[in-house]
């Protein structure tokens, strides 16, 4: 028997079940799709979803054994007590992408898609090794290979070695060619979701420019005004603000009803676009804001509780150790981790 998670923010999905499938939409209780029918959730721009089973033709399901669209399968022993078990907890984890080629020349980059320096691809190493032991079940990306390259090569450190796969979504016809059809397999990968709402911010005209030759023909207050302020925006660009509606909307209606279903997930984006995101999860107010300044290829880790984001250590210490303190659920994850492996 297959088990899916359905979540979607806007949209149509369906679930075909050929030999019956456990499934889940949103936070509703676990439900069994019997052989044969068909599951039809609308999901509407307000969160609220609409969902009915219907029979349908059994031949065309064994065709794709389980056509899910957008599935998050999850463990077959993960009934509805399991689940709310799990619901009580889930980590978070935010990577700002390694060193980039245009880092290194110190380049204003915001929505140009460059990719990792050699010394980029081994911060994301770095934190990969930092991250080891901590449970990822979804992994979120930006639409930029930067954010993407940072995500999957972290995940070569992961002490569990599920394979993150990249989810094809754009079309009918992406999502049907890269189906997966088998229920062990699927529960060896990690969904890898790349949206653009977690690029960074678009820097406009100073896209390209060079940093310092820009604060000496602006000013540094003026520059330095459109890379910190709130709601300045350069010129042409998105201010921290513009890129908080979209980026915060999007954590707010995609991610966070995978944490409070229990999933624990990962997040690698941008410098502004986690900025915006930390203001949100921290409480933080446009001023404070200002401050906020991330290094790239350090994890930052959150509890995701009862509703609340607990930040855990700080993300600066030398050591893993120092950086993250561990929850019960953590430790014991991990200590499982080391009788799995040794
Ligand atoms: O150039 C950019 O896209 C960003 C991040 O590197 O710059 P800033 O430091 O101004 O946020």
């Amino acid at each position: 028997m297959a088990n899916a998670m359905l979540h979607q923010s806007v949209g149509n999905l369906q679930l075909l079940s050929n030999s019956g499938t456990r499934y889940k939409v949103g936070n509703k209780y676990v439900r069994l799709l019997p052989k044969g029918f068909k599951l039809e959730v609308e999901f509407s721009k307000r969160g609220t979803y609409r969902s009915r089973e219907r029979k349908f033709n059994v031949i065309q399901a064994s065709a794709s054994q389980t056509s899910v669209v957008d599935p998050v399968l999850v463990p077959s022993n993960n009934g509805t007590h399991e689940s709310q078990k799990k619901s009580n907890e889930a980590a978070l984890i935010l990577i700002r992408h390694g060193e980039s080629l245009w880092n290194e020349k110190n380049l204003f980059t915001g929505c140009v898609d460059v990719p990792l320096t050699k010394k980029g691809v081994e911060e994301a190493i770095e934190a990969g090794k930092r991250i080891c032991n901590i449970p990822v079940d979804m992994i979120y990306t930006s639409s930029l290979i930067r954010a993407q390259m940072t995500a999957m090569l972290a995940m070569t450190q992961h002490r569990r070695k599920k394979v993150p796969i990249i989810i094809h979504n754009e079309s009918e016809q992406a999502r049907a060619w890269s189906q997966i059809y088998s229920e062990d397999t699927i529960n060896q990968s990690i969904p890898v979701m790349a949206a653009w709402q977690l690029n960074e911010r678009m820097y406009g005209e100073l896209q390209g420019l060079n940093k310092q030759e820009t604060a000496d023909r602006f000013g540094i207050e003026k520059v330095h005004e459109w890379r910190r302020s709130y709601d300045i925006p350069p010129p042409d660009g998105e201010s921290l603000e513009m890129c908080a509606q979209r980026a915060v909307a999007y954590f707010k209606n995609n991610i966070e009803p995978q944490l409070l279903s229990g999933k624990n997930v990962l997040i690698a984006a941008h410098g502004n676009s986690l900025r915006s995101i930390i203001m949100y999860l921290d409480k933080l107010t446009s001023q404070e804001v200002i401050s906020l300044e991330l290094s790239t290829g350090i994890p930052m880790l959150y509890i995701f509780k009862e509703g609340k984001f607990i930040r855990r250590g700080s993300p600066v210490a030398p050591t893993e150790a120092g950086v993250y303190a561990y929850t019960r659920r953590l430790a014991q994850y991990r200590q499982k981790l080391d009788e799995m492996l040794h």
